[in-house]
């Protein structure tokens, strides 16, 4: 069977649980999801650790953002370790963005658009007012200009983003929750099923999948429950 469009986050405190996770989850997701958490305790290592004898892809999320030239740099150190995906931030700018693509010709640089834990209030605070889908448009359309080919946004707003950046780009969805799942601090959220019916390539999914007694079938359960709705 193919492996479920789903992104397994594997935000473990340490390196013996993530490879176990990527272990379990693996026979039924694409791809497993490497963070800060992980990356800043044990480095380029823990690419490896989690790829493991599958070969699994592996997104590599540290959106990375400053300016054009540091990115760069940091783009090119990791692109030697060969992720699928690498995320930066789209509000890092045009320049920023394009430096990334260029630095890292071999992995798919995905922008990160407003993270799926804020709130319209949230946004109004740090001066971006107005409807998220409105912003995350803008990020979209900037960042598909810069050279990204791919974009984050949260399941609310993917029917805006396709229909303004067309087929051809990889849209992935954090902020997805299985039907009575806790939202936890995800605040734009939707069900897998709704996130893939209005147009994600890729549902990243943590704590619903890692929290569970046993991950292996949790992603399985979610992956069954896509295919019967999404054939
Ligand atoms: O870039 C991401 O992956 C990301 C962007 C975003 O806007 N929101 C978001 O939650 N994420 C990541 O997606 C994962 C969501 O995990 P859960 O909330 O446990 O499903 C975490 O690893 C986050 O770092």
């Amino acid at each position: 069977m193919t492996p479920a469009p789903i992104a397994v986050a594997l935000d473990a405190p340490d390196l013996e649980t993530a490879a176990r996770w990527a272990a379990l989850v693996t026979p039924h997701v694409s791809t497993v999801k490497v963070g800060l958490e992980l990356y800043l305790r044990y480095g380029p290592d823990v690419i490896a650790s989690v790829r493991g004898a599958s070969g699994v892809q592996v997104f590599l999320d540290l959106k990375l953002h400053d300016i054009p030239n540091t990115v760069a740099g940091a783009a090119r150190a990791v692109s030697r370790l060969r992720p699928a995906i690498l995320t930066v931030h789209a509000a890092g700018g045009s320049a920023m963005i394009e430096a990334a693509v260029e630095s890292a010709p071999h992995t798919q640089i995905a922008a990160v658009t407003i993270l799926t834990s804020l709130t319209e209030a949230d946004l109004g605070r740090i001066g971006l007012t107005g409807p998220a889908d409105e912003a995350v448009r803008r990020l979209a359309a900037l960042s598909v200009e810069a050279g990204a080919t791919a974009l984050v946004c949260s399941p609310n707003e993917v029917s805006v983003v396709r229909a303004e950046v067309g087929p051809g780009i990889t849209l992935i969805t954090p902020g997805v929750r299985p039907t009575g799942a806790a939202t936890q601090d995800q605040a734009r959220v939707a069900t897998p099923e709704q996130a893939l019916a209005d147009g994600a390539d890729l549902l990243v999914i943590g704590r619903p999948i890692t929290g569970s007694p046993d991950p292996g079938a949790a992603a399985a359960a979610i992956a069954a429950s896509l295919r019967r709705h999404i054939p």
